[in-house]
């Protein structure tokens, strides 16, 4: 069977990215970044593909039942808001896709269900995130002294992930009310080490902006990471960016329409040398 890829298409024009998106409170966030870091930006610009791998950023979002999780989700991805509450059942999982300095990045957000009864299966899911987003509702305290909890659960099964606090339904709030919960998000936020957000998916306010932000941060510091490793190296085939590298075990998992490579380990071969037998697939070194 030859593999056919997932041509990475153009990306629609809200989902381009040329420039780096600031914090949203300069005094409630440990990352400082205010530019991609310009070997990151050397490597994108001169198209440096045999650095540059096939990206996907995996965000875990988490909170207390009913806080405004998955209205987040629903605005950023379809523009809508549904007053009517449906709680998630399980986990929720939404795709968006991303230029981020011309290299195509995948966005996948994993809304977890609040619900005490649904955090068992929720919780398989942190593993491998590499961005944990807590959520709060910002008019009820409560679930902000709760995020101390959600964070510490996420965090133990991802790999030190980029944190991010984010409050929701700013809409219900009076300027002086929310200046009030700010100044308390800003103590939890510096205290969990993450960076703060305020957003309300009713009226759309700071929701782009905040999606934003996660990319920006997780592609800068994933790239970077990688560029310095000096192991990697990355081929062009076709429209796909696809990083290759180790011994010769390839599994490819189809999911949904989205090829996700996993591997024990990679070797230096254009994809059509693989050929599959049963689940696994074999480079023909
Ligand atoms: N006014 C206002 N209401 C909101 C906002 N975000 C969510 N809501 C309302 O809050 C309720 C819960 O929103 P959801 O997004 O379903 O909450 P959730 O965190 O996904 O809940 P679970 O899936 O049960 O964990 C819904 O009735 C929404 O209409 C907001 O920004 N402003
Ligand atoms: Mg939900």
């Amino acid at each position: 069977m030859s593999v056919t890829r997932t041509v990475i298409g153009a990306v629609p024009s809200d989902r381009v990215i040329t420039k780096f998106s600031q914090a949203f409170h300069p005094d409630a966030t440990p990352y400082q970044k205010v530019n991609f870091h310009p070997k990151v930006k050397a490597a994108c610009s001169e198209n440096r593909t045999g650095r540059v791998g096939l990206k996907i950023t995996k965000a875990v979002l988490v909170g207390d039942v009913s806080v405004g999780k998955t209205c987040m989700v629903n605005r950023f991805c379809h523009d809508v808001f549904d007053r009517e509450y449906k709680a998630t059942i399980g986990v929720d999982f939404e795709v968006e896709k991303f230029s981020v300095l011309s290299i195509p990045v995948t966005l996948q957000v994993w809304d977890t269900a609040g619900q005490e009864r649904f955090k068992c299966i929720a919780a398989s899911y942190y593993r491998g995130a590499q961005v944990v987003i807590v959520a709060f509702d910002l008019t009820d305290e409560p679930s902000l002294h709760n995020t101390t909890k959600w964070m510490e659960d996420a965090c133990a099964n991802a790999d030190e992930p980029i944190k991010f606090l984010v409050g929701t339904k700013k809409d219900l709030l009076s300027p002086a009310s929310y200046a009030e919960v700010e100044k308390l998000a800003v103590k939890y936020a510096n205290r969990l080490e993450a960076e703060f957000w305020a957003t309300s998916s009713k009226t759309g306010e700071n929701v782009q902006e905040f999606f934003f932000r996660v990319m920006c941060l997780n592609f800068d510091c994933a790239l970077l990471r990688e560029l310095e490793s000096e192991k990697g190296t990355s081929k062009q085939i076709g429209n796909d960016l696809i990083r290759v590298q180790g011994s010769t075990q390839l599994k490819l998992q189809m999911l949904g329409a989205q090829m996700e490579f996993q591997s024990s380990g990679w070797s230096t071969l254009e994809a059509s040398d693989w050929t599959r037998s049963g689940q696994d697939w074999k480079g023909s070194t």
